[in-house]
């Protein structure tokens, strides 16, 4: 959420968080690179329009015009410079001056070869147990962030991977309204609405590039999980891949995986909702995940269908009113997963992104848990590659995304909340090759037609060929007919002519030998 250097006394009390590039003159001496022209120190904008009836608790939460309530001003970069001190490239730019463009390719993890599954396992594991260098989280709300003695700010660190499950469960988390009062649920800076798409797509950007500069590999790409196959098992579910089940405990992960080992963060669900903390660093139990095994619900034992993602490209509107869950004839809804796959809402239905969720049946299904499980960053990386997608092929611009009356957080020039420095939803709603330098390797079903369309398209055909058939007999007659036509003046001509001449032509006994 905050880089280091701005989790102290002093910056909190004075708003401004812009860290030096460049720190060798002393503190503050070039803050946010301003002496090699990469950026400059200016107050943070929060956009004020209003979002939708859904909140009812202004005033209450940390995340509301975010970051206001923690820094008022940030690093603004020029050019392709990016980042809390302008110290790195904006997504799709590398190199000393950002001035090399990059492609990196997100692949189908089936795709990967035995050695690239490994090196993929053992990068998810090193950020794992990396300290994020760059990055601390805050563990108690604005009004206690000073700690008990008024003194100690309440900041943490967190390893890279425990850093991208913090800040979504920081998104989901419940509005505290006080101890002895229940804490308010109707409120999701990531889910249920437009930014449902722009924020999960900054979020694993976020973790690409924290891996990339863990590894020291510019070209690294996370990989996807094509989860719409229609069947009922886990198929990257194996031990060379995110674990497979272990043979004691039907809900754990085998021990021949890593993933075994890890342990969740953000478990104490009902601590931070009496008392108003908020997760912290601590580790507790291990993953769950029992894919297909949720009895209790026959309708998530099964994954998507190609069919699914083939419709789902189809439905023409981003998102429609009241940009929410019960959103219709939306693909933001759509892809989401609480309409049906054609865009139809029902409250019944999980599809698509949800769906894949549910079918996890463990930690990745419940939204404070689910990045936990590594499964979420490829559940992710693939339904970024539908959004992309959809945003190629309807060629959509923003006048498509809400300004106003978002649920919060999900307004189009909304802060995502709890990025740092502050970017906006706005900032993702592009084609990613073009503006954000990655692209998915994926090929899309095509969808199967429905027997209207079937029956349309056979009658189209068949009257089609009668009026071709219709055509090449009218044509025939009129050859056969010219034919005739050319023939007989020619016969007539030639009857006449020889009659004209019959009697010039001379006997037998008149010919001249
Ligand atoms: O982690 C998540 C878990 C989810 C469960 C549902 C649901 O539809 O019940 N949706 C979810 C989204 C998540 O991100």
């Amino acid at each position: 959420q905050f880089p280091r250097q701005c989790a102290t006394v002093e910056a909190l009390r004075s708003g401004m968080c812009c860290p030096d590039y460049f720190p060798v003159f002393g503190p503050g001496t070039d803050r946010c690179g301003v002496s090699t022209g990469r950026g400059q120190c200016v107050p943070v904008t929060a956009d004020l329009r209003p979002h939708g009836p859904q909140y009812t608790h202004d005033g209450r939460d940390d995340r509301e015009q975010w970051p206001l309530s923690f820094f008022n001003q940030t690093c603004r970069c020029s050019g392709n410079f990016s980042g809390y001190n302008c110290g790195s490239c904006r997504p799709g730019w590398s190199g000393s001056t950002c001035s090399q463009p990059t492609n990196i390719v997100r692949r189908n993890l089936l795709d990967l070869s035995a050695e690239e599954r490994r090196r993929f396992v053992n990068a998810l594991h090193q950020a794992k147990v990396t300290i994020h260098p760059d990055i601390v989280i805050a563990t108690r709300r604005r009004e206690e962030i000073f700690g008990p003695d008024g003194n100690t700010p309440q900041f943490e660190n967190v390893s890279i991977y425990n850093y991208f499950v913090w800040s979504h469960y920081y998104s989901v988390r419940k509005t505290f309204l006080g101890t002895g009062q229940q804490s308010f649920g109707g409120v999701d800076f990531s889910h249920e609405g437009p930014a449902f798409v722009t924020w999960h797509r900054y979020h694993l950007l976020q973790l690409e590039r924290d891996m990339q500069n863990m590894l020291q590999d510019p070209t690294f790409g996370l990989p996807y999980w094509n989860f719409a196959t229609g069947q009922n098992t886990c198929d990257i579910c194996s031990d060379d891949l995110m674990g497979a089940r272990s043979n004691f405990d039907i809900s754990l992960i085998s021990q021949n995986s890593i993933f075994s080992q890890w342990r969740v963060l953000c478990e104490n669900i009902e601590e931070y909702e009496t008392l108003g903390t908020i997760c912290n660093s601590t580790e507790g139990g291990p993953i769950r995940r029992n894919p297909a095994g949720n009895v209790a619900r026959p309708m998530v034992q099964r994954l998507p269908e190609p069919e699914d993602v083939a419709l789902c490209l189809e439905v023409g509107v981003f998102d429609t009113p009241p940009f929410y869950s019960n959103s219709t004839d939306s693909f933001r809804n759509t892809v989401e997963g609480y309409s049906d796959p054609s865009g139809k809402y029902d409250p019944a239905v999980r599809g698509l992104h949800n769906l894949a969720h549910l079918f996890l049946n463990g930690t990745g299904g419940q939204t404070h848990l689910s990045p936990n499980d590594p499964i979420f960053v490829l559940l992710h990386t693939f339904t970024d590659a539908l959004f992309d997608e959809w945003l190629r092929r309807h060629s959509a611009g923003i006048s498509t995304y809400p300004l106003e009356n978002a649920p919060i957080g999900h307004n189009r020039q909304y802060n995502m909340v709890p990025f740092w420095p502050p970017v906006t939803n706005n900032e993702m709603f592009v084609t990613a090759p073009e503006n954000l330098g990655y692209s998915y390797e994926v090929e899309w079903p095509g969808r199967t037609l429905h027997v209207t369309e079937m029956i349309t398209i056979a009658v189209v055909t068949a009257l089609v060929l009668v009026a071709i058939i219709f055509a090449a007999a009218a044509c025939i007659v009129r050859v056969k007919k010219n034919k005739d036509e050319l023939h007989q003046p020619l016969l007539t001509d030639q009857y006449q002519h020889y009659s004209d001449d019959y009697d010039s032509i001379p006997t037998p006994s008149q010919s001249v030998v």
